[in-house]
């Protein structure tokens, strides 16, 4: 088990990872070639091959390309170098305007490059991740989905409408890529804490699969974002002249499941071998997708199984910041606030981790959580309680029904306070305060709802009012807090961006037919070990972003070995099940790492 070996974590190991983590690596080697069916402006007009004013001389020649393009040829890190200063610029003649003007310019930036050249467009974010995952993701990607009939210019990933019934099995095949390994979806039900943002949820699924190319390696022509628009019930929207989505109610019930069951057989039956990724469903569909799907099909639902893993990875964390083994997780006090999609992930999971540490039942392990929701904390006198909840509803003799966060805080004294609820400031003055009488010697707080103004605090506020020595962990980034001793408070990024590209990889490369138990804990257990424990003392529980291609290979390799041992995993390629079973970790590591596709010109060679 890994709760063994996390104080045994090299720091040999920690220099790779620095290593790995460093920037701007123009590879000198020469890449393969690349196959295309098109040849003069058809090519500059496709993202995918597009190299802008990089094409040599030659190729222009051989592709039909020469007097398309200004005589000059630009090398990729001239291309880069432009890029940037072109992004700097936009900064220094934003300065001043409101935050949202500024991260909508930034993202539009981005945006043009990723429709004009992809191959350029991810060799910055690559190389630049730490500055433009907030742009490409949370928190701009929200304010991105919330304007996105308006933003719209381009098409990207494909929209099966309620209207599309029946034509599912012929449509999938309009999709131009031959191979589609990662496939991310929503309905668009439950955006970040946004609420029911209709097709403009869109945006989600691009900017997860942004992620897996630039932290996982898949190769940007094999991912498909997916938008499953079965109508809207936000009247906003159903308003709006620009909205671009199907203008009726949600479809509900047996209607909505005939959609979604008829698009996941067309999927897999023109990509057998694919990764589907369920993203911000609201949380009855998540859990009753992913209980009709996951023994069927190869898919997880992040929301509910990746943030569950980042969570856990967290909390093991924050026993090691207290400088007690992590045998102690089981005496932890844990309050969870959210019990949606999220929250009820998090909490089954620990619980689960909780009960096999303690060698107890997983109803004896529940014993420490507590529960609440937007009506209060959650007892066994609640009516109409959600099943999902029904097992960590606690006796109303211990607290009374529906108690608010600061009457349970200030009962309990958790060692934790972890935030789902996608309620901005929930965690308030009086809440945080009462964090300070905690049992725990580093108290935590975890806001992990997105995006930032959603967030249940801030850090500033956090370090405020609960005091110099917690432990600090939000879902969209904050920056570090400057504290009254001269001391920093680190601001963690507990988000599952750390956990599902690889678990998306791992399930891939393994050829696992379907997405289990096991391999979702490796995923957390590998993720928690990542740290030393010099480094987890300090507050810092999960690694630096500019690290993410390092981790997720990490992880990508714990996934897949996990697939081998519950024997589920059929091999990937030429790699088949025995091989994947003789490699030791380390050669899984590198067998992980080899198939990360990285962004470099490779020369084009026109096939008719
Ligand atoms: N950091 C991360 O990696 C992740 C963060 N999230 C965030 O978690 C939030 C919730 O997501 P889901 O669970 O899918 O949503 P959900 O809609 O399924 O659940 C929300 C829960 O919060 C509760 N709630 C609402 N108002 C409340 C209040 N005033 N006090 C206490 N509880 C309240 C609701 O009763 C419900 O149980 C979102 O903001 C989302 O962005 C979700 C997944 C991953
Ligand atoms: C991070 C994420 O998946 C969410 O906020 O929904
Ligand atoms: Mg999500």
């Amino acid at each position: 088990m890994m709760w063994m070996n996390i104080a045994g974590f090299s720091k040999a190991a920690a220099a790779v990872r620095r290593a790995h983590g460093s920037r701007r690596c123009f590879s000198t080697s020469i890449p393969g070639p690349c196959i295309v069916h098109k040849r003069g402006a058809d090519i500059l007009h496709d993202p995918w091959f597009n190299k802008d004013t990089g094409f040599p001389l030659t190729e222009r020649d051989r592709l039909g390309l020469r007097g398309l393009l200004p005589p000059r040829v630009m090398s990729c890190e001239q291309q880069y170098d432009r890029f940037i200063e072109s992004f700097h610029s936009l900064e220094r003649n934003t300065q001043g305007q409101p935050e949202n003007v500024v991260s909508l310019a930034k993202w539009r930036m981005l945006n043009r490059l990723h429709d004009r050249n992809e191959t350029l467009y991810y060799r910055v974010l690559i190389d630049n991740i730490k500055d433009f995952a907030p742009i490409i993701y949370t928190p701009t990607v929200g304010l991105v989905c919330q304007n996105y009939s308006g933003l719209y210019r381009r098409p990207r990933g494909m929209y099966f409408s309620a209207k599309d019934k029946g034509e599912m099995m012929s449509m999938i095949y309009n999709w131009p890529a031959q191979q589609v390994d990662m496939i991310v979806i929503t309905d668009g039900s439950r955006i970040l804490g946004l609420g029911d943002l209709g097709v403009q949820g869109i945006g989600i699924p691009i900017g997860k699969l942004d992620m897996y190319v630039a932290a996982a390696g898949i190769n940007p022509q094999r991912v498909l974002p997916i938008m499953l628009d079965v109508g809207t019930n936000n009247e906003k929207l159903l308003q709006n002249d620009l909205y671009l989505g199907v203008r009726q109610p949600r479809l509900e019930g047996e209607e909505y499941l005939e959609i979604i069951d008829e698009f996941m057989e067309a999927a897999f039956t023109r990509w057998p071998k694919a990764v589907v990724q369920f993203e911000d469903f609201q949380a009855k569909w998540a859990f009753q997708t992913l209980e009709r799907y996951r023994k069927k099909f190869c898919m997880f639902n992040d929301d509910v199984q990746g943030t569950a893993g980042v969570a856990l990875a967290g909390l093991l964390g924050t026993v090691r910041a207290q400088g007690r083994p992590l045998s102690d997780f089981v005496n932890q006090k844990i309050v969870v606030v959210g019990a949606g999609s999220a929250g009820l992930g998090v909490t089954k999971m620990a619980v689960q981790a909780v009960a096999r540490m303690a060698g107890i039942s997983e109803i004896e392990a529940t014993k420490n959580f507590y529960l609440i929701d937007k009506d209060g904390l959650v007892t066994t006198e609640r009516t109409k309680l959600d099943p999902g909840a029904v097992p960590f509803a606690k006796n109303p003799a211990e607290i009374r029904e529906g108690a608010s966060i600061v009457e349970v805080v200030k009962k309990v004294r958790p060692h934790v306070l972890l935030g789902l609820s996608g309620v901005g400031g929930i965690f308030h003055e009086e809440v945080l305060k009462a964090m300070r009488e905690s049992d725990s010697c580093k108290p935590a707080i975890f806001a992990m709802s997105n995006p930032t103004l959603n967030a249940e605090c801030t850090a500033v506020d956090a370090f405020k009012h609960a005091g110099g020595n917690i432990v600090f962990a939000s879902g969209s980034p904050f920056e570090n807090v400057e504290l009254e001793n001269g001391k920093v408070g680190h601001v963690n990024q507990a988000n599952n961006m750390y956990l599902f590209p690889g678990i998306g990889l791992g399930t891939l490369l393994s050829g696992a037919r379907i997405v289990t138990d096991g391999m979702l804990l490796a995923a957390a257990e590998c993720l928690a070990s990542y740290m030393t424990d010099e480094e987890v003392q300090k507050g810092v529980l999960y690694p630096s972003i500019n690290n993410i291609r390092h981790i997720t290979a990490e992880v990508g390799a714990a996934v897949l070995r996990a697939a081998v041992s519950d024997d589920i995993a059929e091999g990937h390629g030429d790699v088949g099940p025995k091989d994947l079973g003789h490699m030791s970790k380390e050669d899984t590591v590198n067998y992980i790492t080899r198939h990360m596709w990285y962004p470099i010109y490779s020369p084009l060679v026109h096939e008719k």
